[in-house]
């Protein structure tokens, strides 16, 4: 039996359409909506909050579970050494230009892409976008007034904050959580038990003082990061690439974004490494790890791909980059980054920390080599040098290490400040010997996927949005995995009557026993109860009649979302068979009455 009469219309699903559904049916709106709201925060209602719980489950299920791998929740305030180290204080800025007529302020490489051919702006210097700004004559996107010579200034998008009292110890809210797990690698290789290659995930709050947000929860200035750090020795550490070899994606490489008519290729994880189109194989299995998952998740894929950077776009110590991409109304946003980051992070926090960033590596057979050291007098260089004897023994080990060579005269020179000495070798303890080592200090490399969770969600909706026509009416649903529905099943009882809600209520708390996410609903009639079961997504309606309660057996109906087919099931085989269905088992086709 069906009420469905209609595929899904081809109608275009838009933007606006689902905003105002988000809001409605309690997906997500924008916070603090009694004080005028607030730009760039939204609030993800019940719906959105259990939904968007399901897509981080998924998540935590595929890249930390299913991969072995550690996860951790640190601090979302962290203080300023440590994006001195990152070098989020000093670089992680956007343009800004503001119109000189309303005041508002604008991404300056957004007005430029936004108005001209220029693709990758943000890789422009600021005086070549003042420029282009004045060429094109560019104008205020709010207000219409001309931006030409304004100026564009470097504004960096940390949310600053004091810790503790006072303001001698700033700190910032994190932008990234990837931070969170770089600076606890000294503790986190313990855990690891020293051995590499390991990953550590964190799922997590980022904050970032964006511009001008937009686009919903597209673009917000709080927003949810799932990032995997994985640390590898890149000697000798290979991924498993022949498990992702097979996956097919869409590629569209730098190569073909260069040209005129570039075109996206159609290929597989394990023929794009070997053609050279993805350089590095630790990106190319995570790439080939997260195009299922997001398959599963309900990422249409028809709309999906992976694009590589171009140079401009990448960091400066970041050998490959790819985003994972989700064609939204005619355009691609980024959903997530897969970065080959070489030994840049931890580099960076052995620097400017002093800990030790590195892992001691065991080599096979232990190795005797040449060690040139030095063991100066004491007696000779104290009363020379005063209190800079000790900085002399330094630049003599220093000068072993890097030139033996440097000792084989009567005297060695060092330099002490930008002065030059000249010290009689006999005094340095100059020798050379040989020495057994087990292995050596190396700094692991780093890829890092990182995930934005609200953008996913925001997809998945998008994605999974549909209208048609049931029983001669228009409606709207949203075609959302089992896996992650925000509710999986919706129990009614088909009237206002004690007895049919009693057995609904029983129903619906036998279900919620079998672990499943249940809403009860007697309110409205039933067609308008299936409505909004529909349009949140709800894969699965139980109506309880009077032949459920007055029958042996009488069983009740079970409607299937989509194609809004209903069969009739036993009601103490119900727990088991929707919990197969939502373990992907069985399918509701397949289904006998
Ligand atoms: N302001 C934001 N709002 C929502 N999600 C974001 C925001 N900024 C970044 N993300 C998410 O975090 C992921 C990883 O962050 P990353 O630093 O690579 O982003 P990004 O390249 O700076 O993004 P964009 O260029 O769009 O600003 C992004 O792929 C995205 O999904």
């Amino acid at each position: 039996m069906s009420e469905h009469e209609h595929a899904a219309s081809a109608d275009e699903p838009t933007s606006e359409k689902l905003v105002e559904l988000a809001k409605r049916r309690g997906y997500f709106f924008q916070s603090s909506g009694a004080y005028g709201g607030v730009g760039g925060f939204y609030t993800f209602g019940p719906q959105g909050a259990a939904l968007k719980g399901n897509v981080e489950d998924a998540w935590r299920d595929r890249f930390a579970v299913a991969e072995g791998n550690m996860e951790i929740d640190a601090p979302t305030i962290m203080p300023e050494p440590v994006f001195e180290a990152s070098g989020h204080l000093d670089g992680f800025d956007d343009m800004l230009v503001e119109c000189p007529d309303c005041g508002e302020s604008h991404r300056a490489d957004h007005v430029v892409e936004d108005n001209t051919d220029y693709e990758d702006a943000e890789s422009l210097p600021i005086p070549e976008v003042e420029e282009v700004i004045a060429e094109y004559e560019l104008v205020c996107p709010t207000c219409g007034a001309g931006l030409a010579g304004q100026a564009v200034d470097a504004f960096n998008l940390m949310f600053a904050t004091n810790i503790g009292p006072g303001d001698s110890d700033p700190g910032y809210l994190r932008p990234e959580t990837a931070q969170g797990i770089f600076v606890e690698f000294p503790r986190l290789k313990e855990y690891a038990r020293n051995q590499l290659p390991f990953g550590v995930t964190q799922i997590g709050r980022a904050y970032r003082n964006e511009i001008s947000p937009r686009r919903s929860i597209i673009r917000t200035r709080e927003f949810t990061q799932a990032e995997l750090e994985y640390f590898i020795d890149p000697e000798e550490d290979e991924p498993d690439l022949e498990s992702v070899a097979d996956v097919k994606v869409t590629l569209y490489p730098a190569s073909e974004q260069n040209k005129e008519d570039g075109e996206e290729i159609r290929t597989t994880i394990g023929a794009a490494v070997d053609d050279g189109t993805i350089a590095s194989p630790w990106v190319a299995y995570f790439l080939g790890v997260a195009k299922p998952w997001y398959d599963a998740v309900g990422v249409d894929m028809d709309r999906f791909r992976f694009r590589q950077h171009l140079s401009g776009e990448r960091a400066h110590y970041a050998a490959d980059c790819w985003d994972a991409e989700s064609e939204i109304d005619g355009n691609w946003i980024e959903m997530a980054g897969f970065a080959y980051r070489s030994d840049y992070d931890l580099s960076k926090h052995a620097e400017h920390s002093g800990d030790r960033f590195t892992i001691f590596k065991q080599y096979d057979e232990p190795k005797t080599v040449e060690r040139a050291t030095v063991d100066p007098d004491m007696s000779y260089l104290g009363p020379e040098f005063g209190g800079d004897a000790q900085a002399v023994v330094g630049e003599l080990e220093a000068l072993a290490e890097r030139d033996r060579s440097a000792f084989d005269g009567d005297t060695v020179e060092i330099e002490l400040e930008g002065e030059s000495h000249e010290i009689p070798v006999e005094k340095t303890g100059f020798a050379v010997a040989e020495q057994t080592e087990a292995g050596e200090h190396i700094v692991p490399h780093v890829i890092e996927p990182s995930f934005g969770v609200d953008r996913l969600v925001y997809t998945v909706l998008h994605h999974a949005y549909r209208e048609d026509e049931v029983a001669g009416e228009e409606r709207t649903f949203l075609e959302l995995d089992p896996e992650v529905a925000p509710t999986f099943v919706g129990v009614f009882p088909l009237q206002n009557d004690g007895e049919l809600e009693e057995a609904a209520r029983d129903i619906a708390a036998d279900l919620r026993e079998a672990g499943l996410s249940v809403t009860y609903d007697d309110s409205g009639n039933i067609g308008r109860r299936y409505r909004r079961q529909d349009e949140v997504g709800t894969p699965f309606c139980v109506t309880v009649d009077y032949e459920s309660i007055e029958q042996d057996e009488g069983g009740v109906t079970v409607r299937e979302r989509d194609s809004t087919d209903q069969k009739r099931l036993a009601i103490d085989e119900l727990p088991e068979t929707l919990s197969a269905i939502r373990a992907g088992d069985l399918a509701f086709d397949d289904l006998e009455e």
